[in-house]
């Protein structure tokens, strides 16, 4: 599939299936929705958080529906590999050779069993219809003995079963009680220095609903005046943040967003565009910024707003043009001058004074945000993106003026992603490039650790796990 093709499924609702059986009417929306959400995940890498707030306005659900449709979507996503661990356990033949339809179902109806109070005829019941519906009635028979075996257990015996011996494989234990692939959760541990207590308090805080972070845009309106008329919380570290309770439905409508006083941003990427633009310059000259991997412009939204407060310009690059084009209509009205690039070599002047180089990343810091993310990844997506992030680091260097300073940003834990890459970027630029203790410029924030790179953590800050290093050049 090619990616463009992937994008437009992405945005789209989950077609009806052609072949196969009519569908009675619905008489459980939101279950079928989450079905639907599912099948999408599974066939056409769709995202939840797109697919399913279109199908829940599509398709009228609201209220109790939709909360249950949400919890269902996101927590079977959440949980998959560890649903299916326990669903494999109680086949006679391996998982692989199950109808994709008919293991989609047996998620839902494993998720409902095991971490809901659905009783459990309900939960049963309704998904035995939903793959009759979806598959045919001879795999009926099928899903109900499947499920009567799951419910056997409840998840705390399952994972008894199933897990890891905790004293010799403390990483695989706590992957699977936290419902992680192992390698995430080797990640995870290997940045934290930990296998034990704090490895499961960050994998807990990645499995659980986030809140949702509103950025209220600089010169427009201020935190606190956000905060009361959404009836939000001030963030506890970002000056611009108000924190909205989790599963706060869909915000689009909200009259804030939609006069283009705040935008949706996790406080930790306000807090790393903020230092951005905080810390210390050496020599004459701040007016010249620039934000060399800027779509879809979530900061270029707030490194814009600052800029124009403090009489700067931002140059933002973006290499995809659909993303490109978003950035233009988010930052319209700011200093902000977009250019379709590719930021190793954008074609533009050198002499920045500051450089924000937010890279792509395997996004291993906001799993939490994106349910079904966790399962689609790879380890081997790890060596082309660190090459990429030290190649657009190069450039960044090369754009700086002397005593200019790059915020070199990705959305993830991941050692080769962080701290591989700045000490490669250190190395090739001996003498050109000093290391800037990062810490300095997130003025409150608690546990940092020893620097000069700052980590942030779900469990510690609340915030999605987004590493920050800071380079100025000599
Ligand atoms: C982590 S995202 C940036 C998020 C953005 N800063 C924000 O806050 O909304 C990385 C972006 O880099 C873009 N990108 C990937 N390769 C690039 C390249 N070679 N040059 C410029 N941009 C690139 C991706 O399309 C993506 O939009």
């Amino acid at each position: 599939m090619t990616a463009e093709r992937r994008r437009q499924d992405r945005t789209r609702r989950p077609a009806p299936r052609k072949q196969g059986p009519r569908r009675p009417p619905v008489h459980d929306p939101a279950r079928r929705a989450a079905f639907d959400v599912l099948r999408a995940i599974s066939d056409r890498d769709a995202y939840a958080n797109l697919v399913l707030p279109e199908l829940l306005r599509e398709r009228r659900i609201t209220g109790r529906d939709a909360a249950l449709a949400t919890e269902l979507t996101y927590g079977t996503a959440r949980a998959q590999g560890l649903l299916d661990e326990i669903i494999a356990a109680c086949l006679d033949r391996p998982l692989e050779k199950v109808d994709r339809a008919v293991l989609d179902g047996l998620r839902l109806g494993s998720y409902q069993l095991l971490r809901t109070r659905i009783p459990h005829h309900a939960a049963v019941a309704s998904t035995v219809d939903l793959v009759r519906e979806e598959a045919g009635s001879h795999v009926a028979g099928f899903a109900n003995a499947v499920l009567r075996k799951v419910s056997e257990k409840d998840e705390q015996e399952w994972l008894a079963e199933l897990a890891p011996d905790p004293e010799t494989d403390p990483i695989g234990n706590l992957a699977l009680r936290t419902a992680h692939p192992r390698w995430i959760a080797r990640a995870f541990a290997e940045s934290l220095g930990d296998k034990g207590a704090e490895l499961e308090a960050a994998l807990r805080a990645d499995d659980a609903r986030p809140a949702v972070h509103l950025l209220a845009r600089p010169g427009e309106i201020s935190a606190e005046e956000l905060a009361a008329v959404t009836a939000g919380e001030v963030a506890p570290y970002s000056p611009y943040g108000v924190h909205l309770p989790a599963g706060t439905g869909d915000l689009t409508e909200s009259e804030p967003i939609r006069q283009g006083l705040a935008t949706v941003q996790d406080e930790g990427s306000q807090l790393v565009a903020v230092a951005a633009t905080e810390v210390g310059l050496t020599g004459a000259g701040d007016s010249r910024w620039l934000d060399l991997a800027a779509g879809p412009g979530g900061k270029a939204v707030l490194l814009g707003a600052l800029a124009a407060l403090s009489g700067a310009e931002l140059d933002a690059v973006e290499k995809a043009p659909h993303r490109a084009r978003l950035v233009r209509r988010v930052t319209e009205g700011l200093p902000v001058t977009v250019h379709v690039a590719d930021g190793r070599d954008p074609g533009l002047a050198a002499g920045y004074d500051r450089v924000l180089l937010d890279a792509p990343c395997s996004g291993l810091g906001s799993l939490r945000r994106r349910p079904e993310a966790r399962w689609r990844k790879e380890p081997s997506d790890i060596p082309d993106l660190t090459r990429l992030q030290g190649e657009l680091l190069g450039s960044a260097i090369r754009l700086l003026r002397t005593g200019g300073v790059v915020t070199y940003v990705v959305c993830t834990p991941h050692l080769a992603e962080t701290e591989g890459v700045i000490s490669d970027a250190v190395r090739r630029n001996d003498g050109v490039v000093e290391v800037v203790d990062a810490r300095e410029f997130f003025p409150g924030v608690p546990d940092l650790g020893e620097g000069p790179y700052v980590q942030l953590w779900p469990h510690r800050h609340g915030t999605d796990a987004m590493f920050c290093a800071m380079l100025r050049k000599l």
